[in-house]
């Protein structure tokens, strides 16, 4: 797998991290709006990310996110109302507090069964993204979990294999809730910017085999490697301890 493409960036905490997130996503948000497509597309996390980017660009000053198209790398099939809800979370924290057209979020339809939500989030992509084989984003941001899942990508799961369908439903998933959709490895792959955020040194033992590699088989955080785009990695000290690969560690107020 070429690595030529992928950096780590370590913070000293969270607190450090989430400004430059914030930099990064509006960074990439102001090149893309300025660019021929004239919008920016960013496909967001759930789990801990939320937090995190909700109160780093909901301060973030001067926002305009009129030109935005936000999807999700993946969603639980739940009521917007559970507290489980990604686009629920999302709603509450960042999409009420900015300028975002409602037009502009493609979420999935909750009251649907998992396959043809599936079918009709990737409907929605499809038309979001006219005239692509695949949807490109400009920028995904993911999550990995503690066993190296990433969307609703879990270790050794079929759905890993997945090479037609853009979107794909698991009704099995190892972490509750059991019912998703995930984007699959080729939309991810086909990104121009994917951004890992990782934080917390509970991470830091899958973080090792993630990024530096070993005995077992490839956890789903490893075989993402854009294909034409740019792999980054945010993590706080914490996350990154165990590591020996080349790391940067970007002064206060750099630009990533
Ligand atoms: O279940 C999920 O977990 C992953 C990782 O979450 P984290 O809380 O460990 O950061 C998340 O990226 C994914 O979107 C979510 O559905």
């Amino acid at each position: 797998m070429d690595m030529s493409n992928r950096r780590i960036l370590v913070f000293p905490s969270a607190a450090e991290l989430g400004p430059a997130l914030a930099r990064l996503v509006t960074a990439r948000a102001d090149q893309a709006c300025t660019s021929d497509r004239g919008r920016f597309s960013v496909g967001v996390s759930g789990g801990s990310l939320v937090g995190l980017l909700s109160k780093e660009l909901t301060a973030s000053p001067n926002l305009d996110c009129s030109r935005w198209v936000v999807g999700f790398c993946d969603e639980r099939v739940v009521q917007f109302s559970d507290p489980e809800s990604t686009y629920g979370l999302y709603k509450d924290q960042l999409f009420s507090k900015v300028n975002i057209p409602e037009s502009g979020v493609l979420a999935i339809d909750p009251t649907l069964p998992v396959q043809e939500c599936a079918e009709d989030y990737a409907r929605k992509l499809s038309e979001g993204f006219p005239g692509e084989a695949i949807p490109v984003f400009d920028l995904l941001l993911l999550g990995m979990g503690p066993d190296g899942h990433t969307c609703s990508l879990f270790p050794d799961h079929p759905l890993l294999e997945e090479t037609q369908k853009t979107v794909a439903p698991i009704s099995d998933s190892p972490k509750p809730p059991p019912q998703r959709v995930t984007l699959t490895l080729p939309v991810v792959n086909a990104a121009r910017c994917v951004a890992f955020v990782s934080t917390g040194g509970s991470k830091a033992p899958v973080l090792k085999r993630v990024l530096e590699g070993g005995k077992g088989p490839v956890l789903p955080a490893a075989r993402v490697a854009p294909s034409k785009g740019e792999l980054l990695w945010l993590l706080d000290e914490p996350a990154a301890a165990s590591l020996t690969v080349q790391m940067e560690r970007p002064a206060p107020g750099a630009h990533i």
